[in-house]
């Protein structure tokens, strides 16, 4: 068994099938390719800097006999994810993660997957979320006025509400919920399972016949307490509306729609899962899963970033002061049209797409598969390699953003009509499905808090501000690391508006 194994996965590593070069990259030892060379977080950075070392903006790297391809410029992503997505849109399997939408290799069921989250997230569906949205902005806000010190925990506990909401129509509670408690350690699994080469019994099955008390075999054990995070996490809440369908309470969210849609009305006292209900419950868990700590990271880079760049958040604020005044709050009319343009307020535009350029929430995307091989530029990209875009590097290419390219600069969106930042969004037929929302959540927020709070550095013992480091810490995701900040109401007529919500 051990010799077979072995010698399948030579041949997989050293006989590309093709007489044409691979990608350059860096030396391949025997056996373990470059799994000595990846770094254990921030990888970003370094296939960044290998893109420059080896001149091109296309790398090729093996890591315990799996393909990694890597795209560092917009031009490769556009050509290989979007113009070939035909052959770029599988994902390769974790065997221990089955029913995310996310994760699922392109095909059939992908696509019923997918058709149910697209009839949800469609744009022309934002007025079946936005009362969820705009509840949980109401105690958002509320919670900063009366707990501004917890305001991560109370930017979590929204951003919760809002997915809980809109996934399942179930209240949360105003703390410790164990819905969204349970949705941050679903998503703590995914963004270590998902960083490349980050865990291999999935790419080299020899692995798998390890026992699990071998040093060094730590995936193993982890992967069996893994298993059952998923259905753990996304069946409760699914019950929860089922029970709530039988005592009457049920409140409007995607899961009661799709469980009393039409002729395909389910039965909420049978127990037994149809198959088409746990397609129901899984997509339900997706939205919970990807929505969640994507909306909280890029909130957290928001405040970071009015916290570092006083002159960015006066500026907005003095347009917001212009354009909508002390009298009233913000409003979606406000911030967006259908073509993610704000034509009212370009300042705080600048500033969302800046946040999303400057730090960019999933700095590798989610990884693509390619389904067979391909040449590009002359190059050989072997079937079912993996494809990481580089968003990260793409959008800091000094090229395309000039010299700045590195700090946070929103005016640098207002002299063209560009959005190439919400490329953070991902590609082809991957692309973020809930885009829209996440965009639309992440506007109504920004301009709130601009218009009725002051974001400044803490101050120490004798007053002085204290900038924060701006750090990130990155998995899957790239997050600021905790940091501490002041927010405070501008005025009391501010205060006195937002404390009206909870009245609404
Ligand atoms: C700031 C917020 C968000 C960011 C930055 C973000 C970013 C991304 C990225 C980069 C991908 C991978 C795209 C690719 O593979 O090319 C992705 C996939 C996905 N996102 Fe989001 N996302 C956010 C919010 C949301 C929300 C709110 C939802 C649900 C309503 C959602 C649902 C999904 C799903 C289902 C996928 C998998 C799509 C597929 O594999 O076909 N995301 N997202």
């Amino acid at each position: 068994m051990l010799t077979s194994s072995l010698f399948i996965w030579y041949h997989r590593n050293y006989h590309q099938g093709s007489n044409l070069p691979l990608p350059p990259g860096p030396k391949k030892l025997p056996f373990i390719g470059n799994a000595l060379d990846m770094p254990p977080t921030d990888q970003h950075i370094k296939f960044s800097q290998w893109g420059e070392q080896y001149n091109s903006d296309i790398l090729h790297l093996r890591v315990m006999g799996m393909d990694y391809i890597v795209l560092n410029s917009w031009d490769a992503v556009i050509d290989l994810l979007d113009k070939r997505s035909g052959i770029y849109s599988s994902r390769y399997r974790v065997a221990f993660w089955e029913g995310d939408l996310g994760l699922m290799c392109y095909g059939k069921l992908f696509n019923e997957h997918k058709k149910l989250f697209h009839q949800e997230f469609h744009p022309s569906n934002s007025s079946l979320h936005r009362p969820h949205e705009k509840k949980a902005l109401g105690v958002f806000l509320n919670s900063l006025i009366d707990t501004p010190k917890e305001w991560e925990s109370n930017i979590k506990q929204m951003i919760g509400a809002i997915i809980i909401g809109v996934a399942y129509g179930v209240q949360v509670q105003p703390k410790n919920d164990p819905n969204i408690d349970a949705a941050a350690r679903m998503y703590g699994v995914l963004n270590t399972v998902l960083l490349p080469g980050a865990f291999l019994v999935d790419t080299l099955p020899i692995l798998q016949y390890i026992p699990s008390w071998f040093p060094g075999a730590s995936f193993k054990r982890k992967a069996r307490a893994w298993y059952g995070v998923r259905k753990e996490t996304v069946l409760p809440p699914y019950m929860q509306v089922k029970q709530a369908m039988i005592n009457g309470t049920a409140n409007d969210s995607f899961t009661l729609r799709c469980l009393t849609n039409g002729e395909n009305m389910v039965d909420p006292r049978v127990d037994h899962l149809s198959e088409e209900e746990e397609m129901i419950m899984q997509t339900a868990g997706t939205l919970y899963e990807a929505g969640a700590d994507t909306g909280k990271t890029a909130l957290r880079t928001f405040i970071l970033a009015m916290t570092c760049f006083p002159k960015a958040q006066r500026d907005a604020q003095g347009e917001i002061d212009c354009v909508i005044g002390q009298e009233r709050l913000p409003d979606y009319e406000d911030i967006v049209d259908d073509s993610n343009a704000s034509v009212s307020l370009p300042y705080v535009r600048a500033v969302v797409l800046e946040c999303f350029r400057w730090q960019t929430v999933v700095p590798l995307a989610v990884p693509h598969l390619v389904d067979t091989e391909d040449t590009y530029r002359g190059l050989h990209i072997p079937k079912g390699a993996t494809i990481l875009p580089n968003v990260w590097a793409i959008l800091r290419d000094e090229k395309r953003y000039g010299p700045t390219a590195h700090t946070f600069d929103p005016e640098r969106w207002l002299l063209e009509n560009d959005n190439s930042a919400t490329g953070g969004f991902g590609f082809g037929r991957r692309a973020c499905p809930g885009k829209h929302m996440a965009l639309s959540t992440f506007q109504i927020n920004v301009v709130s808090l601009l218009h009725s709070f002051d974001i400044t550095p803490p101050v120490d013992v004798a007053g002085n501000l204290v900038m924060p480091e701006i750090e990130y810490v990155t998995r899957l995701t790239s997050a600021p690391a905790p940091f501490e900040c002041t927010i405070k109401p501008r005025s009391e007529k501010h205060v006195a508006l937002i404390q009206e919500m909870l009245l609404d």
